[in-house]
């Protein structure tokens, strides 16, 4: 039986270039969904065996959505993460190619990848109002769908060519080095893969019992003392009261019997209620390497 895997849609999004990059065999096949929730639900729905996610990207930061939807929606496990090179494209229906820098009306894209180019739409096209879509290739399709209209979407390059879009600009995003990271979710840990990863992680999700003070350095001793390097550490509120949150924090280290679980029985002693969110493999591409969406 082939594995299904769930993404953000429809055909030509970053993620969808990352959910092949991460699931190359031929014998998965990719399903796609109209918005980050709609994946997640999928996967905990059992409808798709795995999704795949934006969590995070090196200009933008945070994809809120994706870690609000992970704490409070679903029980579904990280299996595995991708680092995936972004250069943002302008794309806009071929009969309006023509037109000059402020007689575009209209940007529209996922907010992630308006938020990337905010210096490069102020400098270059200041008259157009911004609209936000469910993903970037979601935008592509709008555009395509108003030959009429002045409009540009901001996405793949891979998009511009599925949707018959002409590419008015490349690597639009307002700074080099732009990376999303990317998460795989499932049900059950992902079979042993046969490519090796660049390292392995753990994410938990640690809520403290109370605010008091040195609440939090005494959850980040457990793992200092141990020498385990965290790579990452953010807060998202609990929603129950200002000033209340859950802590994702990502540790370099695999699962171990001994000092991951050391550590994280060690801060369940100081009363924390700990998540484990998953413990797998972290793979990355380098940038300009070509996609290989089919
Ligand atoms: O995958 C996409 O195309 C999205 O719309 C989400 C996104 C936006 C910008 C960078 C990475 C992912």
């Amino acid at each position: 039986m082939k594995r299904t895997v769930a993404y953000l849609g429809p055909a030509g999004t970053f993620t969808h270039e990352a959910t092949r990059a991460f699931f190359p065999e031929d014998d998965v096949e990719l399903v796609e969904y109209p918005s980050i929730p709609d994946v997640l639900d999928a996967v905990d729905a059992g409808h798709c065996h795995y999704g795949v996610v934006p969590v995070e990207n090196a200009i933008e930061g945070s994809v809120v959505l994706t870690l609000d939807w992970l704490i409070h929606q679903v029980d579904v496990l990280i299996v595995g993460e991708l680092v995936y090179p972004i250069a943002q494209c302008l794309l806009v229906h071929p009969f309006q190619a023509g037109r000059s820098p402020e007689e575009w009306t209209r940007v529209i894209s996922h907010p992630q990848a308006v938020a990337q180019c905010r210096l490069y739409l102020r400098e270059h096209l200041p008259g157009a109002e911004v609209s936000f879509a469910e993903s970037t290739a979601e935008a592509a399709r709008q555009v395509k769908s108003r030959p009429d209209e002045a409009w540009v979407a901001i996405g793949t390059r891979t998009a511009g060519e599925l949707y018959g879009l002409h590419v008015l600009e490349e690597d639009v995003q307002d700074h080099p080095n732009n990376f999303t990271r990317f998460i795989a979710v499932g049900k059950e840990p992902l079979p042993k893969r046969n490519r090796d990863p660049e390292l392995h992680k753990t994410s938990i999700l640690v809520t403290l019992p109370s605010d008091y003070p040195g609440a939090l350095h005494q959850v980040l001793s457990a793992f200092a003392w141990r020498q385990l390097n965290l790579c990452r550490i953010e807060s998202r509120p609990t929603k129950k009261g200002l000033g209340s949150y859950h802590f994702f924090i990502d540790v370099e280290k695999d699962w171990d019997p001994v000092l991951m679980a050391g550590a994280v029985a060690e801060i369940e002693v100081l009363g924390c209620h700990v998540r484990r969110l998953g413990s797998f493999p972290c793979y990355r591409v380098s940038q300009g390497a070509k996609p290989i969406v089919r």
